[in-house]
């Protein structure tokens, strides 16, 4: 199991841990704070609520973490290290000399810093090309933009290492070219920052209104298009010149305060957080944390329905997800005389409901998707739909058995119960693990798609179902096939 070693475990850190050990690495977290281990510990509760439910593909078996008190311990052996300790560059250059002493000399040592260029944390190392800028955003096991900054002492393979590991734990490297301050995405929301906090102590605005602002309008729009593309559309017809040229002179305008701080006093921290506490103070910050991870899991997996942005991103995690676990049945086990695995697959978060577990919508849509599946191993696939042929479902019955909740894997394997002719019974059991879950019981008809009416099946189909009587046919007829609601 490759190994991941995270150096400091704040908020960020802890984010990192999650990341990785839901991907499948095991994690070893070095910390002196005393409450390490739980504060870590209700970060990760949060990203298990919420990282698994966000593909559609299972995650990887989840690695091991273990908590050390010796630094070494934590490094010696890591593929990846994660520093991630307080933004202060005399610490972090002594904690990188700690990690170096001791660290494999092919391991990459990422920094989470927001602000320094890795030129800066490399000042004073003898192999300053171990060491590299991965910015993460908060949460951490959620958002997939890492910014990926080297300086001239990083090797061009050493750069594509560090990304190529990035990608297979679901993040999108964005490699900056130049190093500079604050990297890129902190130079925006340093900016707006500025801004906001001139907003409130001038008394414009308060912390809600601010927020407001932001969420009900252009947050959504960036979320999706970012500013330039968002800015293009805005152009209309005549596109980003028209934009600028009217625009621009708004520029020059007296309507930023530009790069001017206002000054942090006792006074203006106080109405911040009074307001924000006004605004905020009824949920916890936990609380707060899990309404953030529903809305984001919610937005990119709707932009993944699009294959767009960060959804985009999604799509591409959940494929190499896919390609790197034995998913469903292929045509060889049509001959072997058990239920054939057709679906396995995770639950996502928008799969559950207001009672915390999978709605029973959902169960026909896991269901659904063993059909086709099974249309697909018996000849059905999607060239023989496309030369006319398919079937219809005629009737459906799902046995509810046990419950599941968010990210869980489950699998769905299917007997046929019958296959000649046009008619075509298939028994569905859906399984976490062991545990019976559900049934789903479904008898369709072979149709001709030009006609819409039932015919007998292609020769390529007959074919295919005559393996699979061979193979279910002398199976037990399962327990609860065939049943219906009863009268009372
Ligand atoms: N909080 C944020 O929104 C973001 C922070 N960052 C960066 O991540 C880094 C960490 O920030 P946070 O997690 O927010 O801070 P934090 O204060 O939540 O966590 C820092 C952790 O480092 C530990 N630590 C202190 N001295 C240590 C030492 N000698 N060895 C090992 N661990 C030690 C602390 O006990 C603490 O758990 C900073 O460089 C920051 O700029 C990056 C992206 C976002
Ligand atoms: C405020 N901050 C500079 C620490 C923010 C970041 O670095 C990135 C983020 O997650 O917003």
């Amino acid at each position: 199991m490759t190994v991941a070693s995270i150096i400091g475990g704040g908020v960020i850190g802890g984010g990192w841990a999650a990341r990785f050990l839901l991907n499948g690495w095991d994690v070893r977290v070095f910390d002196p704070d005393p409450e390490a281990e739980r504060k870590i510990g209700e970060v990760l509760a949060n990203a298990r609520r919420s990282l698994p439910g966000l593909s559609d593909a299972p995650l990887p078996p989840e690695g091991q973490m273990t908590f050390h008190a010796d630094m070494a311990e934590a490094v010696q052996g890591a593929a990846w290290i994660q520093e991630s300790v307080p933004e202060n560059l005399g610490l972090k250059h002594k904690i990188l000399a700690q990690i170096q002493a001791v660290c494999d000399a092919g391991a990459v040592i990422g920094s989470s810093t927001s602000g320094f260029k890795p030129s800066q944390l490399q000042e004073g190392s003898n192999a300053p090309g171990q060491i590299v800028v991965t910015h993460p955003f908060n949460p951490v096991y959620l958002l997939p933009l890492i910014e990926l900054v080297p300086s001239p002492a990083n090797e061009a393979g050493f750069v594509e290492k560090a990304a190529e590991v990035l990608r297979s734990i679901g993040c999108y490297p964005l490699h900056v070219r130049a190093e500079i301050d604050a990297h890129i995405a902190d130079r925006f929301l340093e900016a707006v920052w500025r801004e906001a906090l001139w907003l409130v102590k001038d008394g414009i605005a308060t912390t809600e209104e601010i927020d407001n602002a932001i969420r009900y309008g252009f947050g959504i729009r960036w979320a999706q298009m970012g500013l330039f593309e968002t800015y293009r559309v805005a152009g209309g017809e005549a596109g980003m010149k028209h934009f600028m040229a009217q625009f621009g002179p708004c520029l020059q305008w007296p309507w930023t305060k530009l790069t001017d701080v206002p000054e942090f006093t006792d006074e203006l921290v106080d109405l911040i957080a009074g307001q924000s506490d006004e605004q905020s103070g009824a949920y916890s910050i936990r609380e707060l944390e899990r309404i953030r991870d529903n809305n984001l899991v919610a937005m990119m997996r709707a932009l993944k329905a699009q294959d767009w942005g960060a959804g985009a991103i999604l799509k591409g995690h959940d494929a190499r997800l896919k390609a790197g676990t034995e998913l469903v049945a292929t045509a060889a086990d049509l001959t072997e005389p058990r239920p054939v695995l057709t679906c396995a697959r995770a639950v996502p978060l928008d799969w559950t409901d207001y009672n915390g577990h999978m709605t029973e919508s959902r169960y026909l849509d896991a269901f659904a998707q063993s059909t086709d599946r099974f249309m697909e191993l018996i000849g059905c696939d999607a060239a023989y739909i496309a030369a006319g042929g398919s079937y219809f479902t005629a009737e459906t019955h799902i046995r509810h058995i046990d419950e599941v909740h968010a990210g869980a894997r489950i699998e769905v394997r299917t007997q046929m119960l019958q296959g000649a002719g046009k008619k075509l019974h298939l028994f569905h059991s859906m399984y976490e693990g062991a545990r019976l879950l559900a049934t789903g019981e479904s008898f369709l008809l072979h149709v001709d798609l030009t006609t819409r009416r039932s015919c007998e099946p292609g020769p390529q189909v007959l074919e295919g179902l005559a393996l699979m009587r061979a193979a279910h046919g002398a199976l037990p007829y399962p327990e609860g096939a065939g049943a219906a609601i009863r009268r009372p």
